[in-house]
């Protein structure tokens, strides 16, 4: 069994692809070993997982983060459908500060993303009644939750689907411009 983990162009933000098993039935995973992903020197003690269906293709959640003492590192794979994945750097003193780097994620690719502590992350529906689920490294708290405004102009995020059509929750359509936001990080 074995991980392939290639970092994205913020080299903190990781695609890590496990090995796929397959035979006549179909295949066998290990979506995560505590292990596996220590030696590749991920690091994150995971706490809590996460499921989520949007319905519609053109879904976007995001751009979200919890504000420390509860930052969470997360660890996103797709059950069903298909995603971009978006991870936005919010740590003050990163060269890389507020640029985005983006990976598509699907049930088909078995590709998962790990995103660090200090960024925003969010994604977009690329297909109907996609599930995913996530590993996070700390737990939901709703007054440390956050959001930034998914398609502001300053981050010019390319979602790769038509925003003129995205379906949002109440929240994520009225979040803060990024250029109202103060990082806590
Ligand atoms: C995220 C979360 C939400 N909830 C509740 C709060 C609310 O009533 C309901 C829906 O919450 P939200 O609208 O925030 O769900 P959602 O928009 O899916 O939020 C998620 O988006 C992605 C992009 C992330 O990165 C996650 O960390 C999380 O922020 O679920 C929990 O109880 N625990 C949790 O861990």
């Amino acid at each position: 069994m074995s991980i392939k983990v290639e970092p994205l162009k913020i080299a903190d933000v990781l695609l890590v692809t496990p090995q796929r098993f397959r035979d006549d039935r179909g295949f066998f995973s290990q979506t995560y070993s505590a292990a596996q992903f220590k030696a590749a020197g991920i690091d994150a003690d995971f706490v809590q997982d996460n499921h989520s269906l949007s319905r519609q293709a053109g879904t976007v959640r995001g751009l979200h983060f919890q504000a420390p003492p509860y930052a969470q590192a997360k660890l996103v794979r797709v059950l069903r459908g298909a995603i971009v994945d978006v991870a936005v750097d919010i740590r003050k003193t990163s060269p890389t500060y507020g640029k985005w780097v983006k990976a598509e994620l699907s049930a088909e690719n078995g590709v998962q993303i790990f995103v660090p502590r200090g960024f925003l992350h969010g994604f977009a529906t690329l297909q109907p009644d996609t599930e995913i689920a996530y590993k996070v490294d700390n737990p939901y708290s709703r007054e440390a939750d956050g959001a930034v405004l998914w398609n502001d102009s300053a981050l010019a995020i390319d979602w790769g689907i038509d925003a003129a059509s995205a379906i949002l929750s109440e929240k994520d359509a009225s979040a803060p411009a990024f250029g109202s936001f103060s990082s806590p990080f």
